[in-house]
């Protein structure tokens, strides 16, 4: 799934306009009552029950189209029928946007009726019993133009941030800000519209100085926004629902973006069928050159994800520590010992040892020992085959810069962020730590997958994709060896690199979220997510689990 900008998005919202053709301000209702569906009917809605219990809505709508959409998610819930509902205005400037005008005229015609309905059901109740009955619906429009008119907010009510949208051209100021902080500082659970009022779609600068929304769930419009996508701001979106809003299908899949969020759909079609001839020979021959004492768990871990991804033949290069552990902890691969008993410190004795292997992947558990550091030198001028480098792999190529010339084209990388910093250097920002991530990609040739919640995979071409799938409980040690073992596998099998990584960090994401969910995220370990990549591989090729 394509990612845009919230400029590509804006032009979408026209076309939809001028060619459905659809006026802005039935836009402006179709996306309310998307977001009004989902606050009445998602099991994730704080909302749920509020048709039963006296939680109290209070939205805060801004002065554009954002607070449009507040105004119109009020006066929608108000038709259905839900109780308490209250909205205040923010007059952050004196003009407001045409359908947002409207709108407040909309809303005050609904307040005015409910009303009268009021009045006349307390009359006649009056008349019959001699005592007014309270009347079960409360909606009110207020306006906030400075402090002194910041409501109470309870812990039980529900916030709807409809402040600012994508339009936010600044950083927010003066009381507005202060609502924010105020409004952060609550025990309310906040949902944000569109985009968490403050956050740019893309580029955050000085963030940790910003008035920004915390929210608990953010209902975006069509798809994710780039900033949604980096971990440092999951504090403001909490978590990101994508709302449907009917913009034109076609004019948005004809936009150019080289960002991505993998789907089901697309690892699906990536995903190779085995052939009912194969034999093991079809399925490539991986090498995995892994461990030092101590550390010989890093290496079991790869070596049986690696296996469980569907490689034909695995080699195992490890020191001689590890030859029993290795062949008793996974017989179905073969091991080679090296020479040194706690570390490895040569790969291969000539070139041509390589040949038999489709790919390589090494680092995980190593050691940054001098001869070991020596061994991956050699090992990196010995093939052009790419290879799949993780851990001390990344930590001695960090420490020897001159050997980037060495590292065989369209190599896979898979630093986690201090991995990260230590081979390219530090950003300020996650926007910017993206950018320098694709450069480094373009530059050296290679994919770099910078793992973390949500994982960003860079190529050689300058494409991004983005990897949602895991949870916390991966956050374990070996999660990331696991990963190193699955990818080699593909590699091994003949996946593009490209294909290696999607479907690598798909497949190990989506089998951490079923070892989680049946295990629990506190109880699952690394080797959970290799026990549950069987089912993974099933839900994509069949839709099962
Ligand atoms: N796209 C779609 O498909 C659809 C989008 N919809 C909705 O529209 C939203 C975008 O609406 P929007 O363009 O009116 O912008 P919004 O964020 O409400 O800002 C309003 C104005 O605030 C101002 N302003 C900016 N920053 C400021 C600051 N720091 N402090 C003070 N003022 C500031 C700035 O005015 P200016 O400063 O330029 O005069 C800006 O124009 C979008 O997020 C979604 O919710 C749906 O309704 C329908 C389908
Ligand atoms: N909170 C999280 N949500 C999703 N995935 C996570 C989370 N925390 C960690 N992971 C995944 O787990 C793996 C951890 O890798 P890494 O940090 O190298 O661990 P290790 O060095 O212990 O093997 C990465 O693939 C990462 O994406
Ligand atoms: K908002």
């Amino acid at each position: 799934m394509k990612i845009l900008t919230a400029e590509q998005i804006r032009q979408a919202d026209q076309y939809t306009i001028q060619n459905e053709p659809i006026s802005s301000i039935d836009l402006m209702e179709r996306a309310a009552s998307q977001c009004v569906d989902w606050l009445l009917y998602d099991e994730d809605s704080p909302l749920g029950y509020c048709f039963s219990f006296d939680k109290t809505l209070k939205i805060f709508s801004g002065m554009g189209n954002n607070g449009g959409d507040g105004l119109v998610i009020a006066r929608l819930l108000a038709e259905k029928g839900l109780s308490n509902i209250q909205v205040f205005i923010i007059n952050y400037s004196d003009k407001y946007s045409p359908d947002c005008e409207e709108n407040i005229k909309r809303l005050e015609k609904v307040i005015q009726k409910l009303e009268k309905k009021k009045n006349k059901s307390n009359k006649k109740a009056t008349l019959a019993t001699r005592e007014p009955i309270p009347t079960q619906q409360h909606l009110s429009l207020h306006y906030i133009k400075s402090v002194s008119d910041f409501p109470e907010i309870q812990a039980s009510d529900v916030v709807i941030d409809a402040i600012f949208g994508s339009g936010l051209n600044k950083p927010i100021k003066d009381f507005t800000a202060q609502l924010i902080a105020y409004l952060n500082h609550s025990k309310a659970q906040i949902i944000a519209i569109d985009i968490p009022s403050g956050l740019f779609a893309e580029n955050n600068e000085d963030i940790e100085h910003r008035a920004i929304i915390k929210a608990n769930h953010t209902l975006t419009f069509e798809g994710y926004k780039l900033a949604f996508l980096y971990d440092q701001n999951y504090v403001f979106t909490g978590k990101v629902h994508i709302v449907h809003i009917g913009l034109d299908k076609n004019f948005m899949g004809q936009q150019a973006s080289d960002l991505f969020l993998l789907t089901k759909q697309d690892i699906y079609k990536k995903l190779k069928v085995r052939p009912k001839t194969a034999h093991k020979g079809n399925f490539g021959h991986a090498l995995l050159v892994v461990g030092s004492e101590g550390k010989m768990g890093a290496a079991v871990l790869s070596a049986k994800a690696c296996m469980r991804t569907g490689v034909g033949l695995l080699t195992v290069h490890v020191p001689k520590c590890g030859y029993n552990i290795m062949q008793t902890a996974i017989p179905e691969a073969m091991v080679v010992v090296d020479k040194k008993k706690k570390s490895i410190s040569k790969i291969c004795r000539e070139s041509t040892d390589l040949e038999k292997y489709t790919a390589i992947g090494v680092g995980c558990g190593l050691g940054k020992g001098e001869k070991t550091v020596q061994a991956f030198h050699d090992l990196l001028k010995s093939t052009s085959m790419p290879m799949v480098i993780d851990a001390d792999g990344l930590n001695i190529l960090a420490e020897n810069l001159s050997w980037w010339d060495f590292v065989p084209k369209h190599s896979i990388l898979t630093p986690h962020p201090k991995e990260f910093e230590r081979l390219f250097g530090r950003a300020n920002n996650p926007y910017l730590r993206h950018q320098l991530q694709i450069a480094m990609s373009i530059q050296r040739q290679v994919f770099i997958i910078l793992k973390g919640a949500t994982t960003c995979i860079t190529t050689p071409e300058g494409k991004t994709y983005f990897n949602t799938q895991g949870n916390a409980g991966m956050a374990t040690g070996g999660s990331g060896d696991v990963l190193t073992g699955i990818l080699t596998s593909l590699l091994a099998q003949g996946y593009t690199p490209e294909e290696a990584c999607c479907i690598g960090t798909y497949l190990h994401g989506t089998s951490g979220n079923m070892a989680a969910k049946r295990l629990s995220q506190e109880a699952m370990i690394a080797g959970d997510i290799i026990k549950y990549l069987s089912k993974a591989f099933r839900s994509l090729h069949y839709g099962e689990g």
